[in-house]
């Protein structure tokens, strides 16, 4: 099982959601950015460092949502979903094709990986930002 964690970068009620690359595993589907926790790293360090690298953003985690997992054909994934807010940095896509802040309503009108698209219901259903 691949353990990944993810952002979902909340400013001024607005999501941060990127597109993974043409080259990327799961080629431009839209993702909350974040990536593979590395053997003995918290999960909390995990999504810290990985903003920093893929977006140049330095974020406070806020709360850790509930996991979910998925299989994709040739793998297993528990996508571990953090709430979190950008404390300094400015956007600079290392990795990414494109990223955009959207409102909640916006989220549906994007193709997710699959793995996300019961994160993407949750945040419709909870409103987790008011
Ligand atoms: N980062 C991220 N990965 C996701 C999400 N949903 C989803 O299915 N994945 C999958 C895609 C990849 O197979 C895996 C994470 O890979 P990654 O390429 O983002 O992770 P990484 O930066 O640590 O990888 P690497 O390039 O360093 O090897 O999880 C998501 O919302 N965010």
């Amino acid at each position: 099982m691949l353990i990944v964690t993810c952002a979902i970068i909340i400013r001024e009620r607005k999501i941060l959601i990127c597109q993974r690359s043409s080259t990327m595993n799961l080629p431009l589907k839209w993702e909350f950015p974040g990536g593979k926790v590395e053997p003995g790293e918290d999960e909390k360090a995990t999504i810290v460092r990985e903003i920093k690298e893929e977006l140049h953003l330095d974020i406070e985690v806020v709360k850790r949502l509930e996991p979910v997992e998925h299989d994709y054909p040739t793998f297993r994934i528990r996508l571990v979903p953090f709430i979190a807010n950008v404390v300094d940095g400015e956007l600079v896509l290392e990795e990414h094709a494109d990223a955009r802040w959207v409102t909640v309503d916006d989220l549906d009108q994007y193709d997710w990986a699959p793995a996300d698209v019961p994160i993407v219901e949750q945040l419709k259903a909870d409103a987790l930002w008011n």
